[in-house]
């Protein structure tokens, strides 16, 4: 009796990978997750980079910001999409204070990150100023993913979650700050909320992908909150945000059909009981 062989595998994707797309032209596609399910639904849907981003703290924490998410928190969501996910690149996000006290603490929870949960790189906010915490990170074998732009963690600095780098001197230091990450090794940048010039300065002038969030079409890669596109959150709406489908809605009409069926006694129906 001859063994069923194993279904076809689809390569995995690794940060080399996505070097080479960015090489051949090819875009690169990234959402988000924070559980089991919705990464196995990624995966099975052909995405390249899964990020367990700490914008758990909007859409699954109910917060206004993300500097309340604690190791605990990411290393819990990051080992339970970890465990879901066959091809995707997966990328954990370092939260708030994880690795801005000093590069021996951002290394130790950079590995935690990777050890207790599985994922295969980190992702942290900054520029010029992270870039020697990168290159420590990067020494010990881990790929790291940087974010330039609007770096939400910086939130109760800025005050707001307006478009940055409207002007020249911010743009040079957006594009300083990128190019120090992909100095220091950094495996991909990702880029948020900038005028899409700046993004496609950015994809033209780095080695590395450039992975926009409302940056534009030029970027080497797209990302967004999973939540935000499904129509599952929708107290943030920025116009970088294309809504693939209205599942907050949808779930709302199905639990009132089983509040209603069941105040009417319409469920369960003989063929629902034993
Ligand atoms: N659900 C969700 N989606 C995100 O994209 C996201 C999070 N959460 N949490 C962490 C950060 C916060 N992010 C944000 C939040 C708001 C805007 C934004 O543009 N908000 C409003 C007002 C902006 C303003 O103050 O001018 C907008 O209408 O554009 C952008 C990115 C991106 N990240
Ligand atoms: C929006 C992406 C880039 C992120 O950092 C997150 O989801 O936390
Ligand atoms: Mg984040």
């Amino acid at each position: 009796m001859s063994a069923t062989p194993p279904p076809p595998r689809r390569r995995k994707v690794t940060t080399e990978a996505l070097r080479r797309m960015k090489a051949k032209g090819i875009k690169i596609s990234a959402l988000t997750a924070y559980d089991h399910q919705m990464a196995q639904v990624l995966d099975l849907a052909g995405i390249d980079v899964i990020l367990v981003g700490d914008s758990v703290a909007t859409v699954v924490q109910g917060r206004d910001s993300t500097v309340t998410v604690t190791m605990e928190h990411m290393l819990y969501h990051a080992s339970i999409v970890s465990g879901a996910v066959a091809r995707a690149l997966v990328v954990g996000d370092l939260p708030f204070m994880s690795f801005q006290v000093n590069s021996d603490e951002a290394l130790r929870n950079a590995g935690r990150m990777v050890q207790e949960s599985g994922v295969e790189a980190v992702k942290v906010e900054g520029g010029e100023k992270v870039a020697p915490t990168v290159a420590r990170i990067v020494d010990a074998g881990i790929p790291v993913m940087g974010h330039v732009g609007l770096t939400p963690q910086s939130i109760h600095k800025f005050g707001t979650y307006k478009v940055r780098a409207t002007n020249p001197a911010e743009a040079d230091e957006v594009l300083a700050g990128a190019r120090a990450l992909q100095d220091a090794g950094a495996s991909a940048v990702v880029v948020e909320k900038v005028p899409a010039a700046l993004g496609k300065r950015l994809a033209d002038e780095l080695e590395i992908p450039v992975i926009g969030i409302g940056a534009g079409p030029h970027c080497d890669g797209q990302i967004l909150v999973s939540h935000d596109m499904l129509g599952l959150y929708s107290k943030f709406h920025p116009r970088f945000v294309r809504r693939y489908a209205s599942l907050g809605d949808e779930m709302q009409r199905a639990f009132e059909s089983y509040v209603a069926d069941v105040k009417s006694g319409e469920f369960p129906t003989d063929d629902e009981s034993y």
